[in-house]
């Protein structure tokens, strides 16, 4: 079998979470980068991948996914199952409200910081919009909490095992170190524990070299 094809650039926290995963179960694949400056996310062949024209997307033969943590979960499904723990309707239903807190607590508090503190100065070459930095540091700061107080309890977010849960954490945290904000962390003990734990992966470390901005 071919391997599978992630679309996208490894610039983009979404297109490297799947990587994590991609990297943590092992599978085959191939990184396929497209130059949004020309427009190549807009192009009719990648809308045939991703109809909203972004990216990521996963080819996998004749099959087509996106968004990332769909991708993510059909990538485990498909190569490393115990990722997601379907074989126990209790664990597995953890692994997928941690899946969720990511997408819709965590990360849409991380995302403005790292636009203004990333995207803006590397692309725009302006500077961050320190209210907007501000604001989302205190949102973040209230779901680290409720992450602290899960964490003092078991040793990853669904349990006392690693999941995708913990995996789709990997790539936008990785770009909370690349802002002057990352010690926020440092203020819950047991998310900095966890956060040591993930980065010491060889999957998280693929990461992190793959999202080094250009020299
Ligand atoms: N919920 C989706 C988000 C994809 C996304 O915003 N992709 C961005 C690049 S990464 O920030 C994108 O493709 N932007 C171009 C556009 O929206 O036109 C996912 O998780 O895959």
């Amino acid at each position: 079998m071919a391997p599978m094809k992630l679309y996208g650039s490894t610039l983009s926290w979404n297109v490297t979470r799947c990587v994590a995963v991609l990297e943590e179960a092992g599978a085959e694949y191939e990184i396929v980068p497209l130059d949004f400056s020309k427009g190549e996310h807009k192009a009719p062949d990648h809308l045939a991948r991703n109809p909203f024209g972004q990216v990521p997307a996963l080819q996998d033969g004749d099959l087509f996914l996106w968004e990332s943590r769909a991708i993510c979960k059909y990538v485990c499904r498909k190569n490393k199952p115990e990722l997601l723990k379907d074989g126990d309707l209790k664990e597995s239903a953890m692994v997928d409200v941690w899946l969720e807190v990511e997408s819709n607590q965590y990360t849409p508090a991380l995302n403005p910081i790292l636009f203004q503190c990333l995207i803006r100065p590397m692309m725009f070459g302006a500077p961050p919009d320190e209210k907007v930095v501000e604001e989302n540091l205190e949102k973040l700061k209230k779901v680290l909490e409720v992450y602290e107080a899960r964490l003092t309890k078991c040793k990853y977010l669904a349990g006392d095992y690693i999941s995708v849960a913990d995996l789709s954490h990997v790539a936008g945290t990785v770009c909370l170190g690349a802002t002057p904000h990352a010690s926020v962390l440092d203020a819950y003990p047991h998310v900095k524990a966890w956060w040591t734990d993930l980065m010491a992966r060889p999957s998280s470390q693929k990461v992190a070299s793959l999202m080094k901005p250009p020299a």
